[in-house]
C-alpha cells in the first residue's frame, strides 16, 4: 500500500487532536445513547401499539420482535427532480427489508428546498437554514427510538448535510445514504450557459431561454452539473457511507433498484451491530476523506460550510486553514461543469468516483483505512457495480475511459486542488479556483458596493460596470439573511469578463455549486452584518482577489471608517420565520449553524 501522503497525514493528526475532547464527548454519548434502557423493545406496550399500529402487513413480525426495524428518513417530495424518485421508495424499502427477515417503517420526512426554483428570489433566504431544519427534522423522526438502523433519503444541496447532522446525533445505530441519481443528459450546461449570456446581453427572448432551460432540467434526477447536490453523493462515497459506486446510477434502471435493495439488505445485516455504526463510519478520516474527494473532484463551495457544520455534529472541528493545506496537496482530477465541459452522467462514464478513489488511494492521497457501511474500507470504493444475469457485482476501475475529464492523481488537471483560502483585511473567504482560468486568480481593481443582487443587475444593465470592477456584494451573511447563493450574478459577470474586463466578486454570501469561471472571494467571514470589514469598505476603494498569494485586501484604510448600517431584516415569503435561526448561527467557517451553537456543540 502506498504511504500516506505527509500533509494529509499531519492535517489529520492536527484535527484529531483540535477534536479531543469534543470527540470523546460525543462518543460518550453514543455510548450513553447505545446503552439506553429500556430498549425499544422493552418500552410500555401502549407505546409499542402506538408504533406498530400503522404497520399493516409488517405488524405481526414487530409485535414478535422478529428482525430489525429500519427507520427511513426521506426527504421525499416532487419539487426537486432529484427527489421524485423518492416517491416510492419506503414501499420498496419495506420489501427488501422483508426479504432479508426486517422491517421498516417511515420514520419521518423532512423538507427539502430547491435552490434551482429559488436561485435570485427571496426564498432563497431560507436555503442555507433549511439545513438546521432538515437535521432537526430528522432529530424528530428518530427519536421516536424504534429503530436498529437508519437509512437516509436525500440528495440535493442542503438535504444530504442536514441529514448527516441530524443522523449523526443518533450515531450510535448503523446509517446508509441511499441516493437515486442523476436524470440523463440533456442540452450540455456550456450550451445552457451560453444560451443565458446571450439573453443576459440582450441577444435573445424569454422563449428561447426557457427552451433551452427545459432542454437541461428535463426529467426526474439529479441535475447533471457537478454542483451541491452531486458533490453530496461524492462525499457520502468519499466517506464510505454509501453502497460503493450507487451515487450516480440513473433512476428507474435495474442497476439503480439493486443497489436501493443492497442498501436495506447491509442495514439490516449491520442493525443490532455495534461495530459499524455512524458514529464510528463518521470519524476524523472519513472527514477527511470527504474534503479530499471535494479538492480532487472540483466540488461544491458550499461544502466549505457544510464540512465543517456536519464535523462538528460528530464532535470533530475542521477549518479553512485544513481545507486549504489540504488544497495544496490535492491534485485536481476531474473537469465536470462548471470545471468543465462534461457532466456527471460522462463523469460516471469516464470512471466516476470509483476510478477518483483508486487513483488517490493509488498515490496515498486518500485514507485507505476508515470504517466504511460496506467491508473492505475505501478500496471497496474502487470498483464500479455492474449487474450480471440480475445479480450485482463490482468490477475494479483502474483506468480512466476519458482522460479531457479524468485524469491519474500523478498526471492532474492542476497539481493542486480546486479552493483556495484568501485572507487579509477583509476577512477570510473561501476562491474556487478549479473553474477559473489562472490567468484570473488575481484582480487588483475600484470596487463597486451593493447591499442586494438586484441593484448588481441594475448597474449592469445601465452599463455602469463596465470597467475594470471588483464588485462587493455584502450583509449576505447567515446572520445578515441567511447567506443566499448570488448564483444569479454569474451571467452578467462573466459578460463583463467576456468583455475583455478584469472582474472579481467579493462577497460574504453563497455561490451556487454551479457557479464558476468569474474570480470570486464568497462566505467572507467574519460578515458584514455587526460592522466586519466589509461593512467598511467603500465604492472606489481599491480591492485585491489573488487566489496565488491568498490575499483579500484592500489599500484603504479601514480603520478610520464608521461601519454601514446594518440592513433591516426582510419579511416576506418566510423570511420572518427564519430570523430565530438566523440570529443564532455562528459564522461560515464554523458551518453557520443555529443548531450547532445553540447546542454548544
Ligand atoms: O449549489 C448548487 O448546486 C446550486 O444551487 C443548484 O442547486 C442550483 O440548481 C443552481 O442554482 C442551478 O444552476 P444552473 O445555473 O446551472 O441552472
Amino acid at each position: 500500500m502506498t504511504k500516506l501522503n505527509n500533509t494529509i497525514r499531519r492535517v489529520t493528526e492536527r484535527i484529531v487532536e483540535n477534536s479531543r475532547a469534543s470527540r470523546a464527548s460525543y462518543l460518550e454519548l453514543m455510548q450513553r445513547e447505545a446503552d439506553r434502557k429500556p430498549e425499544h423493545k422493552d418500552v410500555a406496550c401502549s407505546n409499542l401499539a402506538h408504533a406498530f399500529a400503522g404497520a399493516l402487513e409488517d405488524q405481526d413480525a414487530m409485535k414478535a420482535g422478529r428482525g430489525p426495524n429500519i427507520g427511513i428518513v426521506t426527504a421525499y417530495n416532487d419539487m426537486l427532480s432529484a427527489h421524485q424518485p423518492y416517491g416510492r421508495y419506503p414501499d420498496r424499502m419495506k420489501i427488501f427489508a422483508r426479504e432479508v427477515g426486517a422491517t421498516a417503517q417511515v420514520a419521518g420526512g423532512t423538507p427539502a428546498m430547491c435552490d434551482g426554483v429559488t436561485q435570485g428570489e427571496d426564498g432563497m433566504e431560507l436555503s442555507l437554514f433549511s439545513r438546521d431544519v432538515i437535521a432537526m427534522s430528522t432529530g424528530i423522526a428518530l427519536s421516536h427510538q424504534m429503530y436498529d438502523g437508519i437509512a437516509c433519503l436525500g440528495i440535493c444541496d442542503k438535504i444530504v448535510p442536514g441529514l448527516l447532522m441530524g443522523a449523526l446525533r443518533f450515531g450510535h445505530l448503523p446509517a446508509v445514504f441511499v441516493p437515486s441519481g442523476p436524470m440523463p443528459s440533456g442540452i450540455s450546461n456550456k450550451q445552457k450557459q451560453e444560451t443565458r449570456q446571450k439573453f443576459a446581453a440582450g441577444e435573445i427572448g424569454r422563449d428561447a431561454l426557457l427552451e433551452s432551460e427545459l432542454g437541461s432540467y428535463h426529467s426526474p434526477g439529479t441535475c447533471t452539473f457537478y454542483g451541491t447536490a452531486n458533490s453530496n453523493q461524492m462525499m457520502m462515497e468519499m466517506m464510505g457511507l454509501h453502497i460503493p459506486g450507487s451515487a450516480f446510477i440513473q433512476p428507474g434502471t435495474k442497476l439503480r433498484q439493486s443497489l436501493d435493495r443492497a442498501a436495506i439488505h447491509r442495514l439490516a445485516e449491520l442493525a443490532g451491530t455495534t461495530e459499524r455504526t455512524l458514529a464510528k463510519v463518521v470519524d476524523e478520516k472519513a472527514i477527511v476523506n470527504a474534503v479530499i474527494g471535494l479538492l480532487a473532484t472540483g466540488g461544491s463551495t458550499n461544502h466549505a460550510i457544510h464540512i465543517p457544520a456536519m464535523a462538528r455534529a460528530a464532535g470533530i472541528i475542521v477549518d479553512w486553514t485544513d481545507l486549504a493545506e489540504l488544497s495544496s496537496v490535492v491534485p485536481l482530477l476531474a473537469r465536470v461543469y462548471p470545471n468543465g465541459a462534461g457532466d456527471v452522467n460522462h463523469f460516471h462514464a469516464a470512471g466516476g468516483m470509483a476510478y477518483v478513489t483508486h487513483t488517490l488511494l493509488d498515490e496515498g492521497l486518500a485514507h485507505a483505512d476508515i470504517l466504511t457501511v460496506w467491508e473492505g474500507g475505501m478500496d471497496a470504493y474502487t470498483a464500479e457495480p455492474v449487474l450480471e444475469n440480475d445479480a450485482l457485482s463490482w468490477t475494479p476501475v483502474k483506468e480512466s475511459r476519458d482522460d479531457t475529464m479524468l485524469r491519474p492523481a500523478s498526471d492532474p488537471f492542476i497539481a493542486d486542488g480546486g479552493m483556495k483560502l484568501v485572507t487579509g483585511n477583509l476577512g477570510r473567504a473561501c476562491f474556487k479556483s478549479s473553474a477559473v482560468s489562472p490567468d484570473r486568480f488575481t484582480v487588483e481593481a475600484p470596487c463597486r458596493v451593493f447591499e442586494n443582487q438586484a441593484d448588481v443587475v441594475t448597474a449592469f444593465k445601465a452599463g455602469e460596470l463596465d470597467q475594470d470592477v471588483v464588485v462587493v456584494v455584502r450583509f449576505q451573511g447567515p446572520r445578515a439573511n441567511g447567506m443566499p447563493e448570488l448564483h444569479s450574478l454569474t451571467p452578467s459577470l462573466a459578460v463583463l469578463q467576456d468583455r475583455g474586463y478584469s472582474v472579481a466578486l467579493v462577497t460574504d454570501g453563497r455561490m451556487s455549486g454551479a457557479s464558476g469561471k468569474v474570480p470570486a472571494a464568497i462566505h467572507c467571514t467574519p460578515e458584514a452584518l455587526g460592522g466586519g470589514p466589509l461593512s467598511l469598505i467603500q465604492t472606489g476603494d481599491i480591492v485585491k482577489v489573488c487566489a496565488s498569494t491568498g490575499e483579500l485586501s484592500t489599500t484603504a484604510d479601514l480603520s478610520s471608517r464608521t461601519p454601514a448600517p446594518d440592513p433591516q431584516p426582510q419579511w416576506g415569503v418566510g423570511r420572518e420565520m427564519y430570523r430565530m435561526l438566523q440570529m443564532q448561527a455562528d459564522g461560515a467557517e464554523q458551518g453557520a449553524s443555529a443548531m450547532l451553537a445553540s447546542a454548544g456543540l
